[in-house]
């Protein structure tokens, strides 16, 4: 029976375009993305089988019409796609590259090489302005002013599918439903970090600062690559923190398993295809997990949260509430996931984020001697000095060290690319066009903390601006590190006490400049936008304090 191949076609070419729109155009699928890559290579070789045994056609006959079946479907897919996305999508009225409006893996060939999103935004809000069009469906935001409407609050955006990248993996950040996030917060978390709490972490925090203060002292003179000592005293608090077993990377003055894994299962899923979280879920789901070098960091977390139930700490740590809060979930199954998923999140969003803000300070101290002379002076008219009499919460109302941090961290953003988020089910205006709900938002805040109309000499390092220089700063809201609203930074008090506390104990023992040959170019430039940083090398010298 000889089936006519023109029908075939006309039918496929029908189901094509009416999947796309009776289908993928709705809704996420990120999901069920790996299922769909599946379906698609399984196809051909099953009907070809099912065509050959069931209604006995030739080998040839049953190619040939498998192939203009899965041909004609494809291009009728593809086309509607294409078609959809360049002339007739919400975002068509935006400018940006041309092929960015084709497909999202354009900016991934853009960004795949130096693993520099934020940087490729930066020069695309350059090029086309404060909205640009960097995907089919993703809109990047530089326009300090839609900083406080899409992170206030009240306002009704809401995380976007990157934030189900890990699942069924799950921790508190990830937690999509709003209700159900802030329930988990009230469940334990708010607890580890209310200001009781954390003056009980103050000692462990002081005790890894003396710690690095003292490698400091033994290589006194020396070039010494701070990139890694500040990442290690970063990691080394946060392990201690969580589980109750700090990583010992400073004591050892090497560094441990753990944070190396998480430096190299992050370039190429979150660095380069943040932007395409469907080939990372379903790279995950088809990747046995032995080969998964990710699921190393699952099972080191595991056997740390499990050995950490067994035992009570001398001291409360940030597991502490959480544990006694009890199952959030009915389902033990789920819970077990979340518990473990939390355990991990205090280790990755506690210790990436803090080393990026504190090996950014060491550059812009080993950079200016003034900064350096600035705060010293300043904790010295406040009587703190180096000793056990320092206590955390002076450093607190030190003007000057607060606003050289927060200078900081707009100069070098700890997630310089944004986050993600989607316009309110309702839709919203923006840039002057109604978006309906779904569409998905980035605020570059590497951008959005350069600009103009936001900062004065916006590309100066200037820390009195924070201070004594108040015209300096145009538009206050356009500054929030720790974002705002439900979903913000719950370590945001934690982290500064991290940075308040090595930095003004350096800076009182020691003269900071760059080592012989260092000029910064390298941590600057050569530095991975992993969604947080993966910095590069800074060699920086330290030398006794010469006291008058
Ligand atoms: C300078 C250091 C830090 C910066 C700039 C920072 C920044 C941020 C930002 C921007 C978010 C929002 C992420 C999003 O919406 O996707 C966030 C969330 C979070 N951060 Fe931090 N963070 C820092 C340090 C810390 C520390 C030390 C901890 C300690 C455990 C921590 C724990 C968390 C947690 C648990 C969340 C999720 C909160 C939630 O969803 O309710 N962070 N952080």
């Amino acid at each position: 029976m000889a089936l006519p191949l023109v029908q075939v076609a006309a039918l496929s070419l029908i189901a094509g375009v009416a999947s796309h729109l009776t289908y993928f155009i709705h809704g996420e699928h990120m999901l069920t993305a790996y299922k769909l890559v599946i379906a698609a290579l399984l196809y051909p070789p099953t009907v070809v089988v099912l065509l050959t045994t069931l209604t006995g056609l030739p080998l040839s006959h049953a190619v040939q019409l498998t192939s203009v079946n899965y041909g004609a479907y494809m291009t009728a897919l593809f086309t509607s796609i294409l078609t959809y996305r360049a002339f007739f999508h919400p975002l068509r009225h935006f400018d940006g590259p041309k092929l960015a409006r084709l497909s999202q893996f354009y900016h991934f060939f853009r960004i795949r090489a130096k693993v520099d999103n934020y940087r490729h935004l930066d020069r695309l809000h350059a090029q086309y302005g404060e909205y640009v069009r960097v995907g089919p469906n993703l809109l990047s935001i530089s326009d300090p002013d839609m900083i406080e409407v899409i992170f206030h609050p009240q306002s009704n955006f809401n995380k976007a599918e990157w934030y189900d990248i890990a699942n069924p993996l799950l921790n508190l950040v990830q937690l999509r439903d709003r209700a159900e996030h802030d329930r988990r917060r009230r469940h334990g978390w708010d607890l580890a970090f209310t200001t009781k709490a954390l003056r009980s972490y103050d000692s462990r925090v002081i005790k890894y600062a003396d710690q690095f203060v003292a490698q400091m002292q033994r290589r006194a003179g020396e070039a010494i690559n701070v990139t890694n000592w500040l990442e290690w005293y970063a990691f080394d608090v946060m392990g201690d923190l969580a589980f109750g077993r700090s990583f010992k990377a400073l004591e050892k003055g090497q560094s441990h398993i753990y944070i190396d894994t998480m430096h190299q299962t992050s370039a190429l899923p979150l660095g380069c295809l943040g932007t395409l979280p469907w080939v990372i879920q379903t790279m995950t789901a088809l990747v046995p997990p032995r080969l998964n070098p990710f699921m190393t960091l699952v099972r080191y977390s595991d056997e740390c949260i499990e050995e950490r139930k067994q035992r009570k700490p001398t001291e409360p740590d940030i597991m502490t509430p959480i544990l006694a809060a009890g199952p959030f979930y009915e389902d033990p199954k789920a819970d077990a996931l979340l518990l473990v998923g939390d355990a991990r999140l205090i280790i990755i969003a506690g210790s990436d984020t803090s080393a990026s803000a504190l090996i950014h300070s060491f550059y812009e101290l080993g950079r200016d001697a003034n900064v350096v002379q600035k705060i010293r002076e300043e904790l010295e008219q406040h009587g703190i000095r180096n000793d056990d009499s320092l206590s955390i919460t002076q450093l607190q109302y030190c003007e000057y060290l607060n606003a050289f941090i927060n200078e900081t961290l707009r100069m070098h953003p700890t997630n310089p690319g944004g986050l993600f988020r989607l316009t309110p089910p309702g839709g919203v205006k923006i840039g002057g066009h109604y978006l309906p709900g779904g569409v998905k938002v980035v605020n570059p805040h590497y951008t959005v903390l350069r600009s103009p109309k936001a900062f004065v000499a916006p590309n100066e390092f200037i820390p009195e601006r924070w201070t004594t220089r108040p015209e300096l700063i145009r538009n206050k809201k356009a500054f929030c590190p720790f974002s705002q609203g439900r979903f913000a930074c719950i370590g945001r008090n934690l982290a500064l006490n991290e940075l308040r506390a090595v930095i003004s104990k350096s800076v009182l023992e020691f003269d900071i400049s760059f080592a012989p040959g260092e000029t910064g170019r390298a941590l600057l430039e050569d530095s991975k936008d992993i969604f947080t940083m993966s910095l590069a090398k800074l060699e920086l010298r330290f030398t006794k304090r010469s006291r008058t």
